[in-house]
């Protein structure tokens, strides 16, 4: 994680001295996000890895365009043209992904190497003192897949508003650099310590994701006939969970709800909310996601390390309209005015 950000902040210190401090930051923190969950997760630091990226991308887009008919009845056919570009897509990105598992297998490296792809392909793997289950390479492909759609571009969108919100607070901007100065000093080492001790970046991080969740919604399928109140929801129907509307509600939060106001997390991991499944940023249930302590290490890391050296200003270029395609995302970007400290 140090060294993926560490080669950003160099690209962006060549770009500031040639005299553009004007950054797209949401672009750059997604790909070195990308760059972070192929080393951490797949060990992974090639053109292949960069290859599976820009193919995943292209079918998120995709996606976006004709996911709204999920759960429709022959939904698949409004949109015949870009569920085949999907499809098209989706088996590209499967033969890349099993050339680059067959490898590691005959690399031989496969029981070494301490990431997640090592792990998953451990034949009858230990879990728990118990003997796991061999998964083909078929569920290994599907595995890395959730991991890569799952595991970069959420977080790196945290990040991203994050740096949006601390241009536009200064007052946090400080403090949170003061803070890194307090618990890290001039160490050159992060360790694990010193990130559970960053607190205020914690309530930071929570109003972020309350005011911007990336995973903009969840969703559910009703199991059987569920009665709220005087409506039925049937048995089988698709249901989508407005997360973005639910951490915006005054009822929930009080009348601040749109307010930036971090603080709400001081004393209260549900920031003061008023219901205990109003704020769902990562979902809920046993389907939570399994992501998020690897999504708090990656978080406070790359805004250590870039508060440590740039101060962020917004920048008159920006529009803000942030939309959700799957994730909430800026819909231009995030070009911001960065100095070097
Ligand atoms: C800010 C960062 C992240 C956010 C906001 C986020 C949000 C979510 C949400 C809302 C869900 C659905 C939970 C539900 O249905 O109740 C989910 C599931 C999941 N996430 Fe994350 N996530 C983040 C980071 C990550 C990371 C870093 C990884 C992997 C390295 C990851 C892997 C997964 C996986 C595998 C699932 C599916 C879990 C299951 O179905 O059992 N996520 N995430």
């Amino acid at each position: 994680m140090v060294d993926s950000t560490n080669q950003m902040i160099d690209r962006w210190f060549t770009r500031i001295n040639s005299g553009n401090p004007e950054i797209d930051v949401e672009r750059e923190i997604i790909a070195t996000a990308g760059e972070i969950i192929a080393r951490t997760s797949f060990g992974m630091k090639d053109d292949n890895a960069r290859d599976v990226f820009d193919k995943l991308r292209a079918l998120q887009m995709t996606l976006f365009k004709t996911n709204r008919y999920v759960g429709v009845p022959f939904g698949k056919y409004f949109n015949v043209k870009k569920t085949l570009e999907a499809k098209k897509l989706g088996k590209e990105i499967d033969e890349l992904l099993l050339s680059i598992i067959e490898s590691r297998k005959k690399s031989g490296t496969k029981n070494g190497q301490q990431d997640l792809l090592g792990l998953l392909l451990q034949e009858n793997h230990e879990v728990d003192g118990r003997s796991g289950k061999t998964l083909t390479s078929r569920e290994v492909v599907d595995e890395c897949k959730t991991f890569f759609f799952g595991g970069h571009e959420t977080t790196a969108l945290a990040i991203t508003w994050t740096l949006l919100l601390l241009a536009m607070h200064p007052d946090w901007q400080n403090q949170l650099r003061d803070e890194i100065r307090e618990v890290v000093g001039n160490s050159e080492e992060l360790d694990i310590s010193m990130l559970s001790g960053l607190k205020k970046m914690k309530w930071v991080m929570n109003e972020v994701l309350r005011l911007y969740p990336p995973a903009p919604n969840v969703q559910r399928q009703a199991r059987e006939d569920i009665k709220v109140d005087d409506v039925t929801v049937a048995d089988g129907t698709n249901m989508w969970i407005d997360v973005v509307a639910m951490h915006h509600d005054p009822e929930l939060w009080g009348e601040d709800a749109n307010e930036f106001r971090p603080e709400r997390f001081m004393n209260d991991v549900n920031g003061g909310c008023k219901h205990k499944m109003g704020y769902l940023p990562f979902g809920f249930g046993g389907r939570m996601c399994v992501g998020r302590n690897l999504t708090f290490m990656e978080y406070k890391i790359v805004l250590t390390l870039l508060l440590s050296r740039f101060t962020f200003k917004t920048s008159p270029a920006y529009n803000h309209s942030p939309s959700i395609m799957l994730s909430l995302r800026p819909s231009y970007g995030l070009p911001l005015i960065v100095h070097p400290l």
